[in-house]
């Protein structure tokens, strides 16, 4: 009887959908598993397609070239290395599941179905996948490993049952997403389970940006004593080893290894935030990014995170200046782009606004100016940056944040045009808190400068759309403390007139956001994607209809 497992956890970074270079990512991090005395290594769920591979797995000829591709890669485990744990879309008969095989001896030696398939929030698992049955343990080098996949961890069944049935370690590869406090719902969640199986468990994520979704990894193990016995670093590719031993009671103990305690609050955010760019611009193969800088906080914010994903020398800044733009805003943009070394250019739009005055004016004739000049400015300047992404390369970079995107405090075809909006899930009040973190700090592997990127004024001064005299955000809008809160209340709460009545807002404050919020509804769904860090993104796992004739919220 073996006495002894190492056990490597792959926190790998996929690319959905390229099977040649993520197989390519499992062997390099095989051959260093071998290296460093593996027996086996284990991957994160659907690690051969990426996950989430959403419909690419209704294709039977996606799932053509993921079997060949998990065959070959198994045949390469005929050289003695690691057992590889790999998860993959897997048919069986006319069903189609969410599985883990166990590459071992050059052959797939066992394979385990997903149960409990998510189907909530950014999850859609039952459109695509079959249901497996309860699952028996899998012999890895005569250990008895259960293999709950990522949900099947969340209920007490499908662990129930791996430990009715003889299991000795719980091994669970996961695709989990980001969301703020995530990672300490993932641990007391496998606490729990621990404490009922009474088996240690590894828990093994994904780690990378995939659209709207963020993996932090943070893989990590906990002994059957639930004592966090390993934790590897997040928000980075990593392989970490786990060396566990059989003790006189037939109960595995692992020797302690490397713990890196996760980012938390801002930092994680900003972390997030930072990753989920870096992954969509160069995935996506652009060279960079552009944004228009206008000396405001989004910008700033926005251009400050790009620097730190994709370095100074990817981020593009534009000033676009009309005749409204305060000369504060001309100096703040210039501090912005010098303070995070980035390219900064000016282009005034006042040619292009006279020469839609001038094309309009007979159509116009007779009406006052209002909105509608004040959106031709910001179109003006959406069809500007995304000339220069046409002529060079960079995609454009959306600087909305979520509490202009609840109420509709953006132009259409203008401000919002863009390919990534990395603020999107974020309220303005933490836009300021994390602009105000970022200038004291620095998260690791960030490739902007240390210190101070966002200008004190930019802090401190009134947020202004600019697109008339004078004109301040709260002109429109009600403080952002106040907004937020309502916003939050409405968007991730559910929560009626009443109650957020009773947390301290006037009635006719929330009634006007409720109806902005119901509103814009249709801009949000025009709205370009950007990652997700709050329980309820939009559009993803927020899906209001558009003609929607419900009007209370009482
Ligand atoms: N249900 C529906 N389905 C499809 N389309 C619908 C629609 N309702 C209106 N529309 C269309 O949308 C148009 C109105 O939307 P839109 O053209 O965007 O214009 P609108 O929402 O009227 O104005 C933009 C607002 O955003 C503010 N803004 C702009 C730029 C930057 C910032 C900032 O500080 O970040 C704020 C600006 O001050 C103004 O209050 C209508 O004319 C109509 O064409
Ligand atoms: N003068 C300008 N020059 C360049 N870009 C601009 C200018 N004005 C607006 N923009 C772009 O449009 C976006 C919306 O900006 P606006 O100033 O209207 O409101 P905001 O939401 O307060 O954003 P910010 O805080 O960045 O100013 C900005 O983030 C910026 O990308
Ligand atoms: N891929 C999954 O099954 C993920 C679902 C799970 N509840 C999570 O977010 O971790």
């Amino acid at each position: 009887m073996t006495d002894r497992l190492s056990i490597a956890l792959a926190q790998i970074n996929p690319t959905v959908g390229a099977i040649a270079a993520n197989i390519d990512r499992i062997r390099d991090a095989r051959a260093e598993a071998a290296a460093r005395g593996a027996d086996l290594m284990v991957c994160p769920e659907l690690s051969v397609t990426g996950y989430p591979p959403e419909d690419l797995v209704l294709k039977p000829f996606f799932l053509d070239v993921v079997e060949r591709a998990v065959r070959e890669l198994a045949a390469e485990t005929a050289d003695g290395g690691p057992a590889l744990l790999v998860g993959a879309p897997w048919r069986d008969g006319d069903k189609r599941h969410n599985a883990a095989l166990l590459l071992d001896g050059g052959a797939v030696a066992a394979i385990r179905f997903k149960v409990d398939l998510p189907n909530y929030g950014v999850f859609d698992e039952k459109r695509l996948f079959d249901p497996g049955p309860l699952p028996g343990p899998i012999n890895v080098r005569g250990v008895r490993l259960g293999v709950p996949i990522c949900e099947d961890m969340w209920s007490v069944d499908v662990i129930e049952t791996l430990a009715e049935s003889g299991a000795e370690i719980l091994v669970v590869p996961n695709g989990s997403p980001f969301e703020l406090g995530k990672h300490d719902q993932r641990v007391q969640l496998a606490v729990r389970r621990v404490t009922e199986s009474g088996l240690p468990l590894l828990y093994v994520n994904q780690v990378g940006g995939q659209d709207e979704l963020v993996f932090d990894g943070a893989s990590f193990a906990l002994g059957a004593d639930c004592r966090l016995v390993a934790q590897a670093p997040a928000f980075t590719e990593h392989l970490l080893i786990t060396r566990w031993e059989r003790g006189d009671d037939d109960v595995w103990s692992c020797a302690d290894t490397e713990c890196v305690a996760p980012p938390e609050g801002l930092e994680s955010i900003y972390a997030a935030l930072v990753l989920a760019l870096r992954d969509y611009v160069t995935k996506n193969g652009f060279p960079g990014v552009i944004l228009g800088l206008s000396g405001g906080i989004d910008s700033a914010l926005s251009a400050a995170i790009a620097v730190d994903a994709l370095g100074a020398d990817r981020v593009h800044g534009v000033m676009m200046p009309s005749p409204h733009t305060a000369q504060d805003s001309l100096d703040d943009a210039a501090e912005s782009a010098e303070l995070l070394g980035c390219k900064l250019d000016t282009v005034p739009i006042v040619p292009a606004m006279e020469a839609f005055e001038r094309m309009l004016l007979p159509a116009f004739a007779g009406r006052d100016p209002d909105a509608t000049e004040e959106n031709i400015q910001a179109r003006s300047r959406g069809v500007t940056l995304m000339a220069l992404s046409n002529k060079f390369g960079p995609m454009v970079l959306s600087t909305g944040n979520k509490s202009e995107m609840s109420v509709g405090y953006a132009t259409l075809y203008g401000d919002m045009c863009g390919g990534y909006a990395v603020l999107k899930d974020v309220y303005k009040t933490t836009v300021y808190a994390l602009a105000r973190w970022r200038n004291a700090h620095q998260t690791e592997g960030a490739l902007g400068p240390a210190g101070r990127v966002v200008p004190e004024r930019v802090l401190v001064k009134a947020p202004t759309a600019e697109l008339k005299p004078g004109q301040t955000d709260q002109d429109t809008l009600p403080p952002y403390d106040a907004l937020d809160d309502i916003l939050r209340c409405l968007v991730e709460k559910d929560l009626g007139v009443a109650e957020i009545v009773a947390r301290g807002h006037a009635p006719e404050v929330v009634d006007k956001v409720w109806r902005m919020l119901h509103l814009a509804e249709y801009k949000r769904r025009q709205a370009p994607p950007g990652p997700k860090i709050t329980p309820r993104l939009f559009n993803r796992e927020r899906r209001y209809p558009i003609t929607n004739g419900f009007g209370g919220i009482a």
